[in-house]
């Protein structure tokens, strides 16, 4: 496991606000205090690395709380603007579900755009689905299974219409799906609308290209798929054979075959709201 770098204030002060953000809304770090967090961006701290950049495991307020450093990094073509990470900031420091994970502070400083947020300790369920021995620990129950679907909806839900302005999370997969030491989950940090068109291929509604609109919905629905079958949402078969994941379980459920889908764990152990899981997910993938 990666180890923890501490992080002490010394002066006890907090750096001047380098966005212009209503008072107290979110505090910032310096480019320093980051550095003495990750050890110097150490990668033997690095957690994940996305399209956005890495994630590391730091420690702040002298050792006593951990956190995950998200240093963005921008390829050319991103093009992360300053009022981006603005925005991003201050939509994130006003969100509060226990379904999200939330952000702590933020730093932006000599070129550098990082974000703070809480660490969450199981890590992501896409490498839970795929990655995980053989042991029965650590699978995931069908009842986990389906309180993950009702938390990744409530916090869809609070995205899109408890808050103020409407939020695309415009990236909801099982790699941005983490789970908590309580085995809850938390949805990790949205992709501003600018980013958004750049999350994961696979997971992208196809009328996106038709419609410039991202529905969370469609990638909502692929989740789901992938966690009752525990595959990936691109068939890992030849090339030739590969299709989504959607197409596929709506095949099933037309052939009425959904039952040879399911991940092989939950064979003889789903006890209830089977049928309902696959309209709901069946229903999220539709075309029209
Ligand atoms: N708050 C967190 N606590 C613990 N681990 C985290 C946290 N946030 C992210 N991670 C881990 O870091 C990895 C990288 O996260 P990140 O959000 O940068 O990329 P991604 O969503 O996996 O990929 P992309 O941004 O390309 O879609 C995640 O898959 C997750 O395992």
């Amino acid at each position: 496991m990666a180890g923890v770098s501490k992080l002490f204030r010394t002066s006890g002060k907090r750096v001047k606000p380098s966005l212009d953000l209503p008072e107290g809304l979110c505090g910032q770090f310096s480019l320093a205090e980051m550095k003495i967090a990750t050890n110097n961006f150490n990668d033997k701290l690095l957690v994940g690395e996305g399209d956005f950049g890495r994630v590391y495991k730091g420690s702040i307020d002298d050792c006593t709380r951990i956190v995950a450093i998200k240093w963005l990094k921008f390829k050319p073509g991103q093009g992360l603007v300053f009022k981006d990470i603005r925005i991003k900031v201050v939509l994130l420091c006003q969100l509060h579900h226990p379904n999200l994970v939330p952000l702590i502070e933020y730093c932006i400083a000599e070129g550098e755009n990082i974000l703070v947020f809480e660490f969450i300790v199981k890590g992501n369920l896409f490498r839970r689905l795929h990655y995980t021995d053989h042991d029965d620990h650590d699978r995931l129950w069908w009842k986990q299974r389906l309180q993950i679907r009702i938390g990744v909806a409530l916090a869809l839900h609070y995205l899109h219409i408890a808050v103020k302005q409407t939020i695309i999370h415009g990236d909801v997969k099982p790699a941005d799906i983490l789970l908590d030491e309580n085995w809850e989950f938390k949805l990790s940090d949205f992709k501003s609308s600018k980013m958004a068109i750049f999350g994961a291929l696979r997971y992208l509604d196809p009328k996106y290209r038709i419609t410039c609109g991202l529905t969370d919905v469609y990638y909502f629905g692929v989740a789901l798929f992938e966690l009752l079958s525990a595959r990936k949402a691109i068939g890992i078969r030849s090339l030739k054979h590969q299709w989504p994941l959607a197409s596929w379980d709506k095949k099933c459920k037309r052939e009425e075959t959904m039952n040879k889908t399911i991940d092989l764990y939950l064979m003889g152990k789903i006890a209830s709201c089977f049928n309902i899981y696959v309209d709901i997910a069946t229903s999220c993938v539709q075309n029209e």
